[in-house]
């Protein structure tokens, strides 16, 4: 394991270099670190710019000593649905007294979404990302999808695209009542989509039982892609369906939700993105997300975690934070979920919660260097790692090892977290 490197540039650049010191355990998620004992981190310029044993640190201008504390990458939530009013707490409850979930909840929170101000709307997001923070995600994707009419659909993507990192057009949740489901399709297609597209980076479908046939979302992708998003896809949540095939298919960053999937669902994720001698391409495979919160308080089978990593998926955990079927942005609470109930080792469980997320969304290294981000600029530093050039996005634990993600469910852990170089969020 080799831990230090570029460690004489920290001094030379053109910002302040702050040295992160007392780091018990430090989860780097790169393959090469690994997990550092007694481990210190440079941040320069918003990146990392040294990361090794602590012995052997360069000095800096700036030393904050975290006390004995584990420390890893920020979260990446690669799946939320942020931009939203109104509550459904009772159709939570009635669903824990026996009821099934179903895709028409939705329309309620269409409802007071559409009825809210864009300051009211603008305001429960920025708490709503303030939370997720506050938990220790650094890296955060959200979804429209409860406006549903082009206007709605728009002011949404705007409101998204002020707070969160990368947005997603979600037009094709659901039918809006008294729609015919055809038309509209049509118009997620072509209105709506040329609303939302300056806005957004991806485009996802709900294809399941109530929402969108497999042959409506292939329309909805089709469209998409033309327009020059890149396309994810809520699947196989329901029932057993097409979802996961499709999103392989159209070679979809991700495809979320999972909790019904044939062999063939997994062999597919499993073969994705590879070669024709069957070798992985990094950054090119349809990405596993799984969502243990959201199968938890829809009382889904969990979606198989250990056998898509066994069968070689790519996996991400993310929070799917959203009213109706996950009301939790707490990445903490899903790491440990995966390992208490998914059987996920922990490290396999932080790592698909960090560079996995990053995956998804074609923003760790790999993806980068493959150039299969959309819309890229050409400038972003790679996420979900610590190690040099990486965003400084770390998250310290008031733990002296990750371990206690699991060991404690539930604890508040997250003790500080620094996003792009800055400290963000702390308990102290
Ligand atoms: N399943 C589709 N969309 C959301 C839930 C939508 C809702 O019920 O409000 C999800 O990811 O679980
Ligand atoms: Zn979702």
């Amino acid at each position: 394991m080799s831990q230090g490197s570029t460690g004489g540039a920290a001094r030379t650049q053109a910002g302040r270099a702050t040295l992160l010191t007392g780091i018990a355990e430090l989860t780097t998620v790169d393959d090469e670190l690994g997990v550092v004992p007694d481990a210190a981190v440079v941040i320069q310029d918003g990146v990392v710019a040294w990361v090794g044993q602590e012995s052997q640190a360069p000095a800096c201008d700036v030393v904050q000593d975290l006390g004995g504390r584990a420390a890893l990458p920020g979260w990446v939530d690669a799946h939320s649905h942020l931009v939203f009013d109104g509550d459904r707490s009772a159709e939570f409850e009635a669903r824990m007294a026996g009821q099934t979930y179903a895709a028409g909840g939705i329309k309620v929170t269409t409802g007071a979404t559409r009825a809210a101000s864009d300051e009211r709307l603008r305001a429960l997001v920025a708490a709503r990302v303030a939370d997720a923070v506050a938990g220790g995600t650094t890296y955060l994707e959200t979804k429209t999808g409860y406006g549903l009419t082009v206007h709605d659909e728009a002011r949404s993507a705007v409101i998204a695209a002020e707070l969160v990192d990368e947005v997603t057009f979600l037009g094709a949740h659901l039918v809006p009542d008294g729609m015919d489901p055809e038309e509209y399709t049509d118009l997620v297609c072509t209105t709506m989509l040329s609303a939302v597209a300056p806005h957004a980076r991806w485009a996802d479908v709900f294809c399941d039982k109530g929402a969108f046939t497999p042959e409506q979302t292939r329309r909805v992708l089709d469209a998409a892609r033309a327009a020059g998003l890149g396309l994810r896809l809520h699947g196989n949540q329901i029932e057993p369906g097409a979802g996961v095939s499709i999103a392989v298919e159209y070679q979809a960053a991700s495809v979320d939700h999972l909790n019904f999937l044939s062999e063939q669902d997994i062999e597919a994720l499993a073969g994705s993105g590879r070669d024709a001698q069957g070798a992985k391409r990094e950054g090119y495979e349809t990405v596993a997300g799984v969502l243990p919160a959201c199968d938890l308080s829809t009382r889904a089978p969990l979606a198989p975690a250990r056998r898509l990593l066994d069968a070689g998926a790519t996996l991400a955990i993310a929070s799917n934070c959203n009213p109706g079927t996950s009301y939790t942005s707490s990445m903490n609470f899903c790491v440990g979920t995966a390992v208490l109930q998914q059987g996920l080792s922990l490290a396999e469980a932080i790592r698909a919660a960090t560079v996995g997320g990053a995956r998804a969304l074609r923003a760790d290294r790999e993806s980068l260097a493959a150039g299969t981000r959309p819309k890229a600029t050409g400038h972003e530093a790679p996420i979900g790692r610590i190690a040099v050039g990486h965003r400084a996005d770390l998250h310290v634990l008031d733990a002296p090892a990750a371990i206690h993600l699991a060991y404690r469910p539930g604890m508040p852990l997250t003790h500080a977290v620094w996003r792009a170089g800055v400290r963000v969020a702390s308990t102290h």
